[in-house]
């Protein structure tokens, strides 16, 4: 129903990807932007923690300032907060497609699977940033930790405050993610993410195409 409904207002439609660090979701985001785009829709890529001006800046302490559990998960909403006024809901408004590389699933995955962060502390700042509105599809990149690790090492990239955590730290983090896709199956999408980048490409696409065109 909400999703009839944000068509006949015009809306955008909002795509997510998440999965844990290595899982492969950005190599895919620009192919499903590209392919939205050649659909003749205008769409706003975007990124979280990010996405404004401000929100990268929160960003780089995010990803290299060690804080408090609470600060991170409050800086997290805070850039998400910006974010949301500044992009994302004039882009659905205007009728736009927003596709984001991770968004409140990260929160409830990484803060509160992840570092422990009570539930009812993430329940609040999410009802307190987005009341009623979360993404129309959430593709969820799914894989054991040990394959993104060795994905994540390949690269030499000198790792962030959260690629630097343990296996058992990323196993959390998957068991949170795959729990939050169980309460909404309307909108999650589990994409086994060991499978060939070729692969997973076409399955998104069909996804996108079968879930998410008029
Ligand atoms: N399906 C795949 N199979 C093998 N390697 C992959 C696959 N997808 C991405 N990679 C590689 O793994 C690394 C991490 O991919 P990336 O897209 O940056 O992951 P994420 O954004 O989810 O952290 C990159 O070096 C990328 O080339
Ligand atoms: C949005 C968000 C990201 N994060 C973390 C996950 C990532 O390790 C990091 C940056 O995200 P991202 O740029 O997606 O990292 P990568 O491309 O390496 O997968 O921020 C959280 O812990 N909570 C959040 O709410």
């Amino acid at each position: 129903m909400e999703r009839l409904s944000h068509e006949a207002a015009g809306r955008g439609r909002f795509i997510t990807f998440e999965g844990i660090d290595g899982a492969g979701k950005s190599s895919q985001i620009d192919a499903v932007v590209s392919l939205l785009r050649a659909q003749g829709r205008v769409v706003e890529q975007s990124r979280e923690p990010g996405g404004t001006a401000l929100g990268e800046r929160l960003r780089e302490l995010l990803l290299h300032e060690a804080m408090h559990l609470e600060t991170e998960a409050m800086l997290m909403f805070a850039a998400r907060r910006e974010h949301l006024a500044a992009r994302i809901e004039p882009a659905l408004a205007a009728g736009h497609w927003v596709v984001c590389d991770r968004f409140s699933d990260a929160t409830f995955a990484y803060q509160v699977g992840g570092r422990g962060l009570a539930r009812d502390k993430f329940e609040a700042l999410e009802a307190w940033v987005h009341p009623g509105l979360q993404p129309d599809l959430t593709l969820l990149f799914d894989l054991p930790p040990e394959i993104a690790a060795a994905r994540v090492a390949a690269t030499g990239a000198a790792p962030d405050r959260f690629e630097r955590e343990q296996r058992d730290f990323f196993e959390r983090v998957r068991t949170a993610y795959l729990e939050r896709a169980r309460l909404d199956p309307a909108r999650f999408c589990i994409v086994d993410a060991t499978r060939s980048p070729a692969s997973i490409r076409a399955d998104i696409e069909d996804v996108v195409r079968d879930r998410l065109q008029p």
